[in-house]
């Protein structure tokens, strides 16, 4: 596969000097009555573009704001592994690690599951060696094993966790959500081939947001792609949220336009604080990739 059309995303600083911010529980969660930008999130010049900032979906005026841990780098300490701590591990750019983090804040989870931020631009090496071979985020580290993959891990921390089920019953909507989640890596791939070409938003990626408007107008009980919320939503969320900021900015292509089912569902999710506080500054987001996919 070419490493530019679906990139091993993201490995970057994000480990700025006031990101001093220890991990701290629920509890010490601090209500906010805006937007606030979290401490690891990199400030957006005061240079850019406006239309990045117009292409970002409004934050929900009044929320509970989580204080989030400074990444780990090389010159960390691993944390205590397996002492019984269940440990969510993240880069708080990585789409994949997204995944699992929303579906661990949608359960309420934020007490049971730590999030560990991992710097991938200057990865500790006990990551690879103790806690995840693979050397990629997201991982879990719970009852003694450390498992990954993001889609496997929204499900395993759906069925093994309390909290609101991230799968409805009916088996219409099951089955559908199987076949969904088959073709995320199609749709990324077709988006980021997209965003990496020198020509105009292919047609793979038309008919992958085409067939993404198509899916969201096939139940009629909510905005999502089952109806109501799901893993599916939290499966595509974090790709959408991407390529709505980069085929704006960098091919002038607006993914909603003449497509309402996934203008609505843009509008829907972000009225979710379980994605919305995993969401990152998409000033950051842009520029990261650019620099990443060799896009001037
Ligand atoms: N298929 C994996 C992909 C995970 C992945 O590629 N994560 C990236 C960060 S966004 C990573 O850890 N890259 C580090 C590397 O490949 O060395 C999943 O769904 O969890």
């Amino acid at each position: 596969m070419n490493s530019l059309a679906f990139p091993r995303c993201c490995p970057s600083p994000l480990t700025p000097a006031s990101t001093s911010a220890p991990v701290t529980s629920h509890s010490a969660r601090i209500k906010i009555r805006r937007p606030r930008r979290a401490s690891h999130r990199i400030a957006v010049p005061k240079s850019a573009p406006s239309r990045i900032v117009a292409m970002a979906a409004a934050a929900p005026a009044s929320f509970v704001k989580e204080v989030l841990p400074s990444p780990l780098t090389s010159a960390s300490e691993p944390p205590p592994l397996f002492d019984g701590t269940t440990r969510l591990y993240v880069a708080y750019h990585c789409p994949f690690a997204q995944r699992a983090w929303i579906a661990r804040n949608y359960k309420g989870l934020q007490d049971k599951i730590k999030i560990v931020a991992i710097d991938l631009a200057d990865r500790p090496a006990w990551y690879k060696e103790k806690v995840y071979p693979e050397n990629k985020v997201p991982s879990l580290e719970h009852n003694n094993q450390v498992k990954g993959e993001s889609l496997d891990l929204v499900k395993y921390i759906d069925s093994n966790f309390e909290g609101p089920s991230l799968l409805p019953d009916d088996p219409a909507k099951k089955q559908f959500a199987e076949e969904l989640l088959a073709y995320t890596d199609a749709f990324n791939k077709a988006s980021y081939s997209s965003i990496v070409s020198k020509e105009d938003v292919s047609e793979e990626a038309v008919a992958a947001l085409d067939k993404k408007e198509e899916a969201l107008g096939k139940f009629n009980d909510g905005p999502f792609f089952l109806g109501q919320f799901s893993l599916v939503d939290i499966a595509y969320v974090p790709f959408i949220e991407r390529f709505q900021i980069f085929l704006f900015n960098i091919k002038n292509f607006d993914i909603t336009k003449g497509r309402p089912n996934l203008q609505k569902f843009i509008e829907e999710v972000n009225k979710i604080d379980a994605y919305t506080q995993t969401k990152q500054d998409p000033q950051f987001l842009l520029e990261h990739t650019k620099k990443r996919l060799g896009i001037a």
